[in-house]
């Protein structure tokens, strides 16, 4: 998995207020609203525990930081653990916490110790993307949505798509994958070179900057994408004047939060 860097973290408090802004402009619900609206969860006042994790790289500098930074920013009563590891999930559970958030380099999970929930950042995250895509006003009727990149976090996207019978198109650069997508989905191969098509809904989620050709695009085309590096070049979004959706952690985060509520 691609791990985030502190460079990555650098704006990323800025980026959550701008995106909520912008999600709500697109959609008519905030972030947190819509999150409401897909889980059916609502927060009871949680007291969330974030343990930070020296495990494989270690701690990313900002990572726990930007986890309260999302809680709190949501009126949610969180705290970082002052020890790591076991010594800080003990930490976290003798001093009241309900929800454990924590992240080594293979997984970033959200466990509630209240009723056993458990969630994982690429499926939020795959789910919460799509759903903003799915829930997009201007688009309501048009259901063509292109997927770029079917990994950890895409295939949840694409599951929610269909969930939420959108017609998907998918490509990825691994041929091998593409086929197996093709097999246990109905979904349609995205050919441009072949069968040239342009969407106003676009999801990315590969860790390749530029990943989105012009030809995909349409003027005011929306791109809904945790992908890092960010797919789209600025010259495209400024050409076809494109709305972004683009956050590096707090986005996926309260989805992983109001999956466990
Ligand atoms: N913003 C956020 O909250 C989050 C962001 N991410 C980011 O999302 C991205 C994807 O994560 P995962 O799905 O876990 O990775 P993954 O490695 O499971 O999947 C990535 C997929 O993209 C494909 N791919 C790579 N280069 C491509 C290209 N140029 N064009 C089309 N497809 C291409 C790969 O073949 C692979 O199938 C990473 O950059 C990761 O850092 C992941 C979780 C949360
Ligand atoms: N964008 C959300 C997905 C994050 C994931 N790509 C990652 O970097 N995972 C590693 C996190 C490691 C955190 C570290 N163990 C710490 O606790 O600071």
């Amino acid at each position: 998995m691609a791990l985030l860097t502190p460079e990555d973290l650098a704006n990323m408090t800025n980026a959550l207020v701008e995106n909520d802004r912008l999600i709500t402009e697109l959609t008519d619900y905030s972030l947190d609203g819509l999150c409401r609206k897909i889980y059916g969860t609502v927060p009871r006042n949680e007291k969330i525990a974030i343990i930070p994790v020296t495990a494989g790289n270690g701690i990313i500098g900002s990572f726990s930081e930007s986890l309260l930074f999302t809680v709190q920013h949501f009126g949610m009563d969180g705290f970082i653990t002052e020890n790591t590891d076991v010594a800080g999930y003990y930490e976290a559970v003798t001093n009241g916490a309900d929800i454990i958030l924590m992240a080594d380099d293979l997984a970033y999970i959200a466990h509630n110790l209240r009723n056993g929930k458990i969630a994982h950042n690429q499926i939020c995250t795959g789910r919460i993307y799509a759903e903003i895509l799915c829930h997009a006003k201007d688009y309501a009727d048009d259901k063509d949505v292109l997927v770029i990149g079917l990994g950890k976090v895409g295939t949840p996207a694409l599951e929610t798509f269909l969930n939420e019978k959108q017609n998907v198109y998918v490509f990825d650069v691994d041929s091998k994958r593409v086929d197996e997508i093709l097999t246990d989905y109905p979904v349609f191969k995205y050919d441009p070179a072949k069968e040239p098509k342009s969407f106003f809904k676009i999801f990315e989620a590969t860790p390749c900057a530029d990943t989105i050709c012009e030809s995909a695009l349409k003027e005011n085309s929306i791109v809904s994408t945790p992908g890092i590096p960010l797919g789209i070049s600025d010259e495209l979004i400024e050409k076809y004047k494109v709305r972004v959706v683009s956050e590096p952690l707090g986005i996926g985060t309260l989805s992983m939060l109001y999956d466990v509520f």
